[in-house]
Parts: structure tokens; sequence; C-alpha cells
């Protein structure tokens, strides 16, 4: 069988669109996961899952209150903290996910930052001492930590944070302090009631020289009663757009006094004496956003994924007007608008996750040359990282809200669960960064990237910069995939170096370096964002040219071309300057034969990632696709539905109807 996900029962629909794909779902899977190996270790962790009902949903998300949700979420980390070791390799981080997202969902629950910030924070930040205290607990789940940096009045902008740790060599202590409302911690996820522990950043201040922030390890809830300690004031921050399993919270201190070696030290010091080490990279400390920043290609590309498999195979179920055949209405799925709806979007998830495989194996060389003590690497990755949060998030949320608006009306109700995907999804346009001020920090590389080659420094352009040096060549389209990504680095050349000479021209004109960098700064995104884009373009078909299984090979290479001339023409008004109107026209008939050669392996493709129905959570996008039968139980199901009359209607309504009718 080569679609996996063929069972007996299933809509005939569904399974005839898994009948017709020409490759084999598992071995998809291992290239999307990286590995056959772990691409099995996927399926055994959710099989394993499935045979303890305690990790069950006890009903649907969607019905839950916040509470109910938080509730739910720490129930199941208790049953699971009896399984842990059986269920996942502890140390392997991906397996740890995909237990979480499989279990606990997307909601966010009590450890939501405690693997994927304040571990790492410990791991990358900790000198060996401090990790000999604390990892190893942490890692044990004794302690339940977060990442506190947002401050209410800033987020941004690191260097303007206000809580102070401020050093007394007569004490040997940092007293912890929040001077002013704006200073309060204000966002960070499991802060506001799960956890004991944060890792806190602060300004650090010896002899009233501000040296900025510096990460310090807090406890902030006693550690028997969960009771907040002394000087602290913790608290939640209240409900969201999404993302309301996690309790974001709200921290302040009150003259917190902390012993010298809770400051994360591997770094930077400060000695017994007061006197400062600074860190061999002024931006290290700055590592735990990096780490999350080069995993959002690969998280972005499964939310959107999970509104994918939702709307192609609610898709491919849903029968609607006609075409040929009068006798019978068709898939939705076969009108052309519908594939183009959603094509292009399961050609970025793949793309994305390419691409996120190698930002995270970066990281982690960057993590290993970083403990060695070489710091060169850093400043490519933050460019590099910065770029591709800003445009997964963004695109991201566009294909999220194409998947719902594809499932029509059904699309709307929280059956679909889109909605929820997408409220999360979206939050990464925001955490670790808005996008347009790390589009403006990738513009910062690339204008020096300009600036060398000016100078004639060519041989020191970054990994990924060539191309800024090269010159506009004839392209010949019909030469393949690697003619679109002529395009773009055309396009991406052009705008580079426009948003550069721009802002150079503003200052030769008399404005100051950062009123003309302002002046610039749309200019600017637009350059980082085609720049990125060429990236994303680059490395999905280098990735596919490495395939060497045919049938695998072929599809994706199907879906490259969906890829290369949905972005070619997206970026039209740019394209246009080195390809003429009718070499467009010729581009948009070559899409839209790619989305016809793609249909018949539309669900395969999605099935592919082989997100359960457990993890998916949507009763529209369930594998089965009994979507009727599954919707009316479902809405039976709902709360309201639970009495013929609602106390609301016998206490208001018909005392109005029947005053209405005297
Ligand atoms: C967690 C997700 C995991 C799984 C997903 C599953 C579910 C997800 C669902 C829900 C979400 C769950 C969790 C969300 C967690 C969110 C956490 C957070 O948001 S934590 C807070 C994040 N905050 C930020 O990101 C703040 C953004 N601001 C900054 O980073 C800095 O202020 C900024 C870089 C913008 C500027 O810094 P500044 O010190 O002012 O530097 P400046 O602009 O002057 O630049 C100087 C110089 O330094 C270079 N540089 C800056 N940063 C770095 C770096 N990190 N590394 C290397 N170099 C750096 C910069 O390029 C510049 O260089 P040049 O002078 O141009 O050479
Ligand atoms: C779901 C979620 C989870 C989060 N989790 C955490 C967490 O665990 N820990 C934590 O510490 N924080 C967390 N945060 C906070 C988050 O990191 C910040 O909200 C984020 O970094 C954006 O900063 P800000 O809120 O100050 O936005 P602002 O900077 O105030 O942005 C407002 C507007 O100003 C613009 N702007 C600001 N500065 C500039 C500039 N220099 N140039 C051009 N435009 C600019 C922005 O583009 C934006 O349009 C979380 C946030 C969310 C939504």
């Amino acid at each position: 069988m080569l679609n996996k996900s063929i069972m007996d029962g299933d809509n005939p629909d569904l399974t005839e669109e898994r009948m017709k794909g020409a490759f084999d779902t598992d071995k998809m899977a291992a290239v999307i996961y990286g590995s056959e190996k772990f691409a099995i270790r996927r399926r055994e962790i959710t099989e394993s899952i499935s045979r303890i009902p305690q990790l069950a949903d006890s009903k649907p998300f969607s019905f839950m209150t916040r509470e109910e949700k938080i509730s739910e979420s720490c129930r199941k980390l208790s049953v699971l903290s009896e399984h842990w070791n059986q269920l996942i390799d502890t140390n392997n981080e991906e397996e740890a996910l995909h237990l979480y997202r499989e279990v606990l969902g997307l909601e966010g629950h009590a450890f939501s930052l405690h693997e994927t910030m304040f571990i790492p924070s410990l791991v990358a930040q900790a000198n060996d001492e401090q990790q000999e205290k604390w990892l190893g607990r942490a890692k044990r789940r004794e302690i339940i930590g977060c990442y506190a940096q947002t401050e209410m009045g800033h987020g941004t902008n690191l260097r303007a944070l206000e809580t102070t740790a401020t050093y007394y060599p007569s004490t040997q202590e940092f007293i912890l302090h929040t001077p002013t409302e704006t200073a309060l911690k204000w966002w960070p996820g499991a802060l506001g009631k799960s956890s004991n522990y944060a890792v806190v950043v602060a300004d650090l201040v010896i002899r009233d020289t501000h040296y900025g922030a510096h990460p310090f390890m807090v406890q902030l809830r006693d550690e028997k009663t969960h009771n907040p300690l002394p000087g602290i004031t913790v608290g939640d921050i209240g409900p969201k757009m999404a993302f309301n399993g996690a309790d974001n919270g709200f921290l302040g201190f009150n003259q917190y006094k902390l012993p010298r070696d809770h400051m994360l030290m591997r770094h930077s010091r400060v000695e017994e004496n007061g006197t400062y080490t600074k860190p061999p990279h002024a931006k290290i400390g700055y590592s735990s956003m990096v780490k999350v920043r080069s995993r959002m290609a690969m998280d972005q590309g499964l939310f959107m994924v999970s509104a994918l498999v939702i709307a192609v195979r609610y898709s491919a179920v849903r029968r609607q007007g006609f075409l040929d055949d009068k006798s019978r209405e068709v898939k939705v799925l076969d009108y052309q608008t519908q594939q183009h709806r959603l094509f292009p979007s399961i050609a970025r998830a793949y793309a994305f996750i390419f691409c996120g495989f190698e930002t995270i194996q970066l990281y982690d060389q960057l993590l290993i040359d970083v403990k060695n003590g070489d710091t060169s690497g850093m400043s490519d990755l933050h460019a590099l990282t910065s770029g591709l949060k800003s445009v997964v998030t963004h695109q991201t949320g566009e294909g999220i809200e194409q998947a719902r608006m594809a499932c029509g009306g059904h699309g709307y109700s929280m059956a679909s669960y889109i909605s929820e995907i997408y409220g999360v999804a979206i939050g990464g346009c925001t955490y670790e960064g808005e996008n347009m001020v790390m589009l403006l920090q990738l513009a910062r590389y690339l204008v020096k990237s300009v600036e060398l080659v000016k100078t004639g420094k060519s041989k020191e352009l970054g990994p990924m910069m060539n191309y800024l040096a090269e010159p506009d060549t004839q392209i010949d389209l019909t030469s393949g995939p690697e003619a679109y990504v002529k395009v773009f680095q055309h396009a991406a050349r052009r705008q580079v170096w426009k948003a550069t000479d721009k802002f150079h021209q503003l200052m030769e004109s008399g404005q100051s370096r950062d009123i003309a960098w302002n002046n610039s700064a749309v200019e600017l995104t637009r350059a980082s964002r085609l720049h990125t884009r060429l990236y994303i373009m680059e490395t999905f078909i280098r990735r596919v040219s490495s395939i060497s299984d045919v049938s695998i090979k072929k599809v994706l290479i199907d879906l490259v071309n969906v890829h290369v001339n949905y972005e070619v023409l997206d970026i039209g008004t740019y394209a246009l300057e080195h390809v003429s109107s009718t070499q467009l026209d010729s581009i948009r008939s070559q899409l839209y034969s790619s989305l016809d050669t793609l249909r018949p392996n539309a669900v395969s493709l999605i099935d592919s990632f082989q997100i359960s129905d457990m993890q998916l959570r949507s009763v529209l996008g369930r594998r089965d696709g009994h979507v009727y039968t599954n919707l009316f139980e479902w809405a039976k199901a709902s709360p309201l539905n639970q009495t013929h009359v609602l106390p609301s209607v016998n206490q208001y309504l018909k005392p109005m109807m029947d005053k209405a009718k005297l």
C-alpha cells in the first residue's frame, strides 16, 4: 500500500484519493522528518500514547474553559511523569516535542517554556558548576522554569529593560528590583502560575555602571508550598487571542536578594569583589532567542501543515457544484481556485520544514563552536534566523487563513480547530522579536554586505551573500527551477542594492544614520523578505535534488514546480524588472498545469506528515473523513446542548417574551 492511511470504513472519497497517491507515505515521512529512524519513532510514540487511556483528552478542547484547559494539561503532565522513559528517549528534544504535541496540543501548558527556553538558557549560558546544580533538576522536572525577559514597557528594545540586578560586593549578592510599573516582566509563558524558577533577564549594575541585559537564575516560589517568595509579585496576564492553556505571566521584584552565583556565568562573570568580565561576543546572552528562532521554520511549517491536513482532507470529501459530469457534484478539491488556495501552501510547508532542519543543525553547531571559544558564526545565524522567522510566520498566517476559508462555513467553526491553529501560529509574528524589527536586523547584515562589495571586499561576504556581488545575466526560464532561483537572485540583489543606496543617499544628504535608516526602512524590509525567500527556495531545491528514491523525488519535483512558479508570480512587481510580461504569462500557465499535476497526490502529500487525529484535534480533518457524522456528534456534545432549555432562557428570555404578550 503506497498511502499508509488507507483503512477499512473510511470515507470512500478519501480512500479513492489515497489509492491515487503515487508514492509511499512512510518513505515521504522519513524525508520530512529527516530520517527513517525518527519517522518510525514518531509512529511508535503515537502508538504507545494511544495505549494509555489517561492521556486522552477528557473532552474536546473547544468546549473547555481556560481553567479547565490548564487543569487538563496538568493532569496529563502528572500521568506523563509516570511514563516518560517508557515513551521517549528523554535526551531527544524532537521526541519530547512530538510527545507534547500529541498529548498536550498547541494551546500551551506548564512546561511550554521549560524545554524550549529555560533548559536551553541553562545549557548555553550557565557555567559547568551551575549546570551541575540546576540542569539535572530541570531535566528531571523537579523544578519548572520559564524565560522572563519582556517587560510591560519594553520587549523589542532589550537595551531599555528596566529591571535591575545590582551587585553588592559587601554581601556578595545581587538585588533584583522592579523600579516602575512598566518594568514588570509581562508575557513570559508559564510564568504566571506554573513555574517556580525563571531565567530572568535584567540590567546588570555594578557600582553605578550599567552593563546591560544579563541572565539570572531566580527562584520565584517556595518548593514546598508553591507560594511566591517574599519580594516577588507574580501572576497571570489574562486571556489571549489563543494559546490560553498557557499562563503567560507578570513578575515584579521588590529588592529581591540573589546570591552572586545565580548570575549565569558561562560567558560573562562578576567576581566576589565586583570585577566584571565581559563576554567574548556582546550578544552572546541573546542565544536563547536565536535557539527558538532557529526552530521556528520547522514549528511554523508544522502549524501550517496541520491546517492543510484539515483543509485538503475536507476538500476531498466536500462535494459542491458540477464540472463535466452533471450526475454527481464534484469534490471541491477539483476546482482550480481551491488548488491555487492550498497547493502553494503545501509547497511552502515542505520548504519551511527543510529549512528548519538546516537552521536547527546550524544552531547546534554554533553552540559547540561557542563552547570552544569561536563566536564567528553568530552574526550569520542571527541574520538568517531573524529573516526566516519573520517570513515563515507571516506566510504561515496567510496559509492557515486560506485553509480556513477553503473549508467554507465549517472552517469558521471550532470543529475545524483552524482558528486555534491560526491564533497560536501568528503569535510567532510577535514573539522572539516583532517581525518588522527582525527583518531590519537582517537588513543591517545585507547593507553591510553591499558595503563590502562596494569597497572591493566581496571575498569577505558571508554565506548566501555572494549573489549580491554578481552581475545581472540573461535568464532562460526553460532551464528548470534554477532559472527561478536566478529570477529571485536578480530581484533580491536589485532590492538590497536599491534600499542600501537609498540609505546611503539620505545620509549623504545630511540625515543622521538613525533617521536615514528609518526613512529607508520599508525598502529595507522588502530587501530582507526577498533575500529570505531566495534562501527558502534554494534550500527546497537543494534538499529535493539530494533525494534518491525515484517516486518520492518525482512528486517533490512537482511540488518544487508549484513553489517556484507561485513564488515568482507572487513577487511579480519585482520580477518584472528581469522577466517580460510575456514570460510571466507563461509562468502563470506553468503554475496552473503544475497544480493539475499535483492534484492526484495532494491527500498523500499531507497524509505523509502522519499527524494523528489526537494531535490534530479537528473534527473536520479526521483521517476517516466522515465529516458530517463527526460534525453532528461534536455539536451534540456541546455543553449548550446538554439541556433542552437553558437557565438563561427561563430567567430572561421567557419573562421578556411573556411580558411582550400582555
Ligand atoms: C518556543 C517555541 C517552540 C515550539 C513551538 C511550539 C509551540 C509554539 C507556541 C507558542 C509559543 C510558545 C512560546 C513562545 C516563546 C516566546 C518567547 C519570547 O518571546 S522571549 C523574548 C523574545 N524577545 C525578543 O526576541 C526581543 C527582540 N529584540 C532583540 O533581540 C534585540 O533587542 C535586537 C536584536 C532587536 C536589538 O538588540 P541590540 O542589543 O539593541 O542590538 P543592535 O540592534 O544595536 O545591534 C547591534 C549588533 O548586534 C547584532 N546582534 C543582535 N542580536 C544578535 C544575536 N542574537 N547574535 C549575533 N548578533 C546579534 C546586530 O546584528 C548588530 O550587528 P551590527 O552592528 O549590525 O554588526
Ligand atoms: C504568545 C507570546 C508568548 C511570549 N512569550 C514570551 C516569553 O516566554 N518570554 C518573554 O520574555 N517574552 C515573551 N513574549 C513577549 C514577546 O517576546 C514580545 O512581545 C515581542 O518581542 C515583541 O515586543 P513588544 O511587545 O515590545 O513589541 P513592540 O516593540 O512594542 O512592537 C509594537 C510595534 O512597534 C514596532 N517597532 C518597535 N520597535 C521598532 C523599531 N526599532 N523599528 C521599527 N519598528 C519598531 C513593531 O514593529 C510593532 O509594529 C511573548 C509574546 C507572545 C505574544
